[in-house]
């Protein structure tokens, strides 16, 4: 049984399909323009969306939308779009309802069960359903007298507001209603029983085959490591790459962490030489990103040989599937994450990803069910490129040392405070910039640094951490008493978009 969200470019497509997962039910996210087999399909949910219905390439309905027979719930865009496709009316409205909005229940239905009368629910739309479709009815107006909520009774809900939003006070009520009252669903999905089929359906796949794994340290490939391992032991060879873009110790710590707390054997591999040499000289972002995807590959591919393995395990999760469909079509190319998932033609490796359709909470759950420690699951996410990106420019020796030592004590002023499990993710970049200072009565003439901290969800947007003003005085103080080489220490306090979380 699944639930399909299909995605029209809304802010909140992510959020609509994990609450559905909260909620028990298993849940995937299509683009409307996808072609989609229907088997299993039990409830679809159109999401919301920036495009106006009544313009000219707007977004239409799915191909698929004939042929599926069952119930649909249109949220905002979705609503309208329902509505407009059978003969409604959709206008802009004369002013705009934008954050929390008072709906007035008009009529009784199963979608509001338990519901008050009036509730407080989140807008987010210049347009409005002026005119319903025939058969249609409605079930709650705005304080505005917008249409909140309608329905024929048979196989459409329609919402103007977000249900999804936490702030919509009974949003998941709401959606718990259309699933389980409306679609009459029972909720079913649940990871206890994800991991035990997975490890199962690894262990039919992967019998007797040899395997290596791409692992990071980081909690994506962590868990999906222990998940293999657990399907096929010791055919199983952990593969980690020590690119010198690492934080400070990690190069030890990561081996010694997965001997000891999971008792898990890696490769690590020193390619520390190469990955900096083939960066000599290079400051433009994505050729760096670009060189230290196609090295990382290179490392792979010797080893595998060694190994003579026929296929390679890493932690892509359902995010990273997520947005690599939607850049591949209307979205420009922001930046090119280091994906391994250039990989598998160029390797002649088949490719693994066993957590390839869970979010990254689900994948920490994962980690929890396999006894993972809390140690490994809540570390902040580390990108692959590592701290080549973080050096704004040419990466260099010089600049590495500085950079990871300032990034230690940022790091364990966090956890020192309790902060560090406070935000989502944070780190320091070095900028290519050398600014005016005084030490000793010395003029000086240092690096600066950034210091980043930002809250989020699963890295898509994001909010610049509102750290106390003595946490962040104690860092840049430490750092720059003791790290040689920074000048001056900024807090960056922009949020994405419009900036992105690594600066490069
Ligand atoms: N230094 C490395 N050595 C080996 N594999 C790596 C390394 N860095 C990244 N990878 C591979 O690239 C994948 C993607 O990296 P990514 O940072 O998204 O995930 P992660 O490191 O597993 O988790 P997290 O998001 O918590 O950092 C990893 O799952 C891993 O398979
Ligand atoms: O594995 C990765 N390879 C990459 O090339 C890469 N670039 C960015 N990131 C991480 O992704 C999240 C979003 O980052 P941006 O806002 O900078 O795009 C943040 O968590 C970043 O740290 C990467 N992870
Ligand atoms: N959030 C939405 O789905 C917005 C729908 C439509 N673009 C509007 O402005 O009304
Ligand atoms: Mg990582």
């Amino acid at each position: 049984m699944k639930v399909l969200v299909v995605d029209y470019g809304s802010q909140y497509t992510q959020l609509i399909a994990r609450v559905v997962r909260e909620l028990g039910y298993y849940s995937q996210v299509v683009q409307y323009d996808e072609q989609v087999d229907l088997e299993d399909v039990q409830a679809v949910i159109l999401s919301g969306g920036p495009a106006s219905v009544y313009e000219e390439d707007a977004p239409k309905l799915p191909d698929w939308f004939e042929k599926y027979e069952g119930k649909v719930l249109g949220i905002c865009y979705g609503m309208q779009l329902v509505a407009h496709s059978l003969g409604g009316k959709v206008e802009p409205g004369e002013k705009a309802e934008y954050g929390r909005t008072t709906i007035r229940l008009i009529e009784d239905d199963p979608i509001f069960f338990g519901v008050e009368k009036e509730t407080t629910v989140w807008m987010s739309h210049g347009d409005h359903v002026k005119v319903l479709p025939k058969g249609f009815k409605v079930l709650a107006k705005s304080t505005d007298e917008i249409i909140a909520a309608a329905t024929d009774g048979k196989r459409y809900w329609l919402l103007q507001f977000h249900p999804e939003v936490r702030h919509t006070l009974r949003g998941r009520e709401i959606l718990h209603n259309f699933l389980s009252k409306i679609c009459n669903l029972k909720p079913n999905w649940n990871l206890e029983d994800f991991v035990s089929k997975k490890i199962e359906e690894l262990r039919e796949t992967l019998a007797g085959k040899k395997v290596i794994a791409a692992l990071s340290g980081g909690v994506d490939s962590s868990v999906a490591c222990v998940l293999t391992h657990k399907a096929i032991g010791e055919n199983l060879l952990n593969v980690f790459v020590d690119h010198g873009f690492l934080r400070k110790g990690e190069e030890n710590e990561v081996p010694k962490v997965f001997k000891e707390m999971l008792g898990l054997n890696l490769v690590k591999i020193n390619a520390r030489k190469r990955f900096l040499e083939k960066l000599r000289g290079v400051s433009d972002p994505e050729r760096k990103r670009k060189i230290i995807g196609e090295e990382f590959i290179r490392v792979f591919e010797k080893q595998a040989q060694q190994h003579g393995a026929t296929h390679l395990v890493q932690g892509t999760i359902y995010s990273d599937v997520i947005e690599s469909a939607k850049s591949g079509k209307k979205t420009a190319a922001i930046k090119s994450h280091h994906n391994v998932g250039g990989l598998p033609e160029r390797m002649n490796l088949q490719i693994v990803e066993p957590l390839r359709n869970l979010f990254k909470d689900e994948v920490r759950l994962v980690g929890e069910i396999l006894g993972i420690p809390r140690q490994i699951l809540y570390r902040h996410p580390f990108p692959g490129p590592g701290l080549a990106v973080r050096i704004l420019g040419e990466v260099t020796e010089e600049k590495l040392e500085i950079l990871k030592e300032a990034d230690r004590i940022f790091i364990e002023t966090l956890k020192e405070t309790g902060w560090y499990e406070k935000v989502w993710q944070a780190f320091c970049v070095l900028l290519p910039v050398r600014s005016v200072g005084v030490r000793g009565d010395k003029r000086a003439y240092d690096y600066v640094l950034a210091l980043r901290a930002v809250d989020s969800t699963e890295g898509m947007t994001a909010d610049w951490s509102k750290i106390p003003h003595e946490v962040l005085d104690l860092a840049a103080r430490r750092i720059l008493n003791s790290v040689k080489g920074i000048g001056r220490v900024v807090y960056d306090i922009s949020s994405k978009p419009p900036a992105t979380i690594e600066w490069e």
